[in-house]
């Protein structure tokens, strides 16, 4: 059986466009709490930048069928989030959910466990992000919970939690720090060009080294 609850919020408009034009590292620099995801949790494919509301699926050991239910209660904007448990020896999802979340125009999603179908996914244009492959599939037969607080990547992930993630891998950040941490994020981007252009011009020594 799998325990559904209702879809969280999606984030506004304006801190997706904000957050695109920034990155994990940055806005980890910005939060004085720890925000990022166990390290093994990286993009299939490193292009892909995916920012959006956390869609949370908790799933029985080496079983997907949670997901396969959270992909029709999810909507653009939501990023499905997945605890597997710690579970290594079955894969989560493949191409085939993929591309049905893809054609329902979900954001992404972000395992903390296997996938399979590597190849294609690697080269998908939905960021999917994962702790590795196994060829092995997963059993279709629950339980299972939708859109209840989970654990993932080390980090207690609440439904409608900002999430971004990119090529060096995934941060969970509260909605009530989010607008706080864009805006430092973003002065902290500015001082980043400036040190690139000073860098650029000969002055490569930074000026707070004594
Ligand atoms: O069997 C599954 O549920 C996962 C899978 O391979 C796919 O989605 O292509
Ligand atoms: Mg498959």
């Amino acid at each position: 059986m799998i325990q559904i609850e209702s879809a969280p919020e999606v984030l506004p408009k304006e801190w997706i466009d904000r957050a695109q034009k920034l990155s994990t590292t940055l806005l980890s620099d910005c939060i004085d709490e720890p925000v990022v995801m166990n390290e093994e949790i990286k993009p299939c494919n490193p292009n892909s930048v995916v920012v959006g509301s956390a869609v949370t699926i908790d799933v029985h050991e080496g079983d997907n069928l949670a997901v396969h239910h959270a992909i029709y209660h999810s909507s653009p904007g939501h990023v499905l989030v997945v605890s597997a448990n710690g579970y290594r020896t079955k894969a989560v999802i493949g191409e085939l959910m993929a591309a049905a979340a893809e054609a329902l125009e979900l954001n992404g999603f972000i395992i903390d466990g296997l996938i399979r179908d590597y190849h294609t996914l690697s080269q998908a244009s939905l960021p999917v992000f994962s702790k590795g492959a196994i060829p092995e599939g997963p059993t279709k037969k629950g339980p299972g919970t939708i859109n209840r607080v989970i654990e993932c990547g080390n980090r207690l992930i609440q439904p409608g939690d900002f999430i971004m993630g990119d090529a060096d891998g995934v941060i969970v950040i509260p909605r009530e720090k989010v607008e706080e941490t864009l805006t430092r994020a973003e002065e902290k981007r500015t001082y980043e060009e400036n040190r690139l252009s000073e860098i650029a011009k000969g002055n490569i020594r930074p000026k707070w080294l004594t």
